[in-house]
């Protein structure tokens, strides 16, 4: 994000506050458009990244079972009312081919895809592609689990509730035994 870009940010959060009533040049608010600017900046980079990039060295590796990285926090923002929604990532898959992922790569994928104005559903579906394609697994199995602000702290305020996304691909599809052992793992 550009210097123009955040000076846009600034302006329309100082339209923001004069809307709400506040005023923007009082002591607490003076610097906050900026720093909401920079906030921005850092929770939306995503948007600047190409998360498929993370997998560009795989390692060659012959196992050809399960690998599961779980409770791999994120924060994301919903685009719907650029609040957010946050929570737990659980990632499988299933090598083969020796191609495997470094395993931080998993969780840089996560923090990637979620930094850009997001839907839970599509944050799924993309982690489950995006290991598709670039380590052609046998398989890939996606779960996240998040609070959505939007739900929780306005509109129907329900607090507490969670929704869980899943993304199954490949072997996951189609075998319910596999489905079964790694819905299990990720739940205990
Ligand atoms: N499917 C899906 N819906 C989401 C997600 N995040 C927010 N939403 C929903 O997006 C919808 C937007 O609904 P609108 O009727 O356009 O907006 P709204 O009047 O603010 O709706 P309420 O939240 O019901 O007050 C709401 O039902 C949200 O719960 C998400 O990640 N996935
Ligand atoms: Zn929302």
């Amino acid at each position: 994000m550009d210097e123009v870009s955040l000076k846009k940010i600034e302006q329309g959060v100082r339209m923001i506050l004069e809307a709400i009533g506040e005023n923007p040049e009082r002591e607490g608010l003076v610097d906050t458009p900026e720093r909401v600017a920079k906030m921005y900046k850092e929770i939306f980079s995503g948007l600047e990244q190409d998360p498929s990039e993370f997998f560009d060295t795989i390692y060659s590796e012959d196992h050809e079972e399960l690998v599961l990285v779980k409770d791999i926090s994120f924060y994301s923002m919903c685009e719907h009312h650029l609040i957010p929604f946050f929570g737990k990532a659980h990632i499988a898959y299933i090598p083969q081919e020796g191609k495997v992922a470094g395993l931080s790569k998993l969780a840089r994928a996560v923090e990637s895809i979620a930094s850009r104005p997001q839907l839970q559903e599509r944050m799924t579906a993309a982690l489950a592609d995006l290991l598709m394609n670039k380590l052609n697994p046998l398989g890939v199995f996606i779960m996240l689990e998040a609070e959505q602000l939007c739900m929780t702290m306005r509109g129907i305020k329900k607090p507490g509730t969670k929704t869980i996304t899943t993304g199954a691909r490949g072997i996951f599809k189609t075998n319910d035994s596999i489905r079964s052992e790694v819905l299990l793992l990720m739940k205990n």
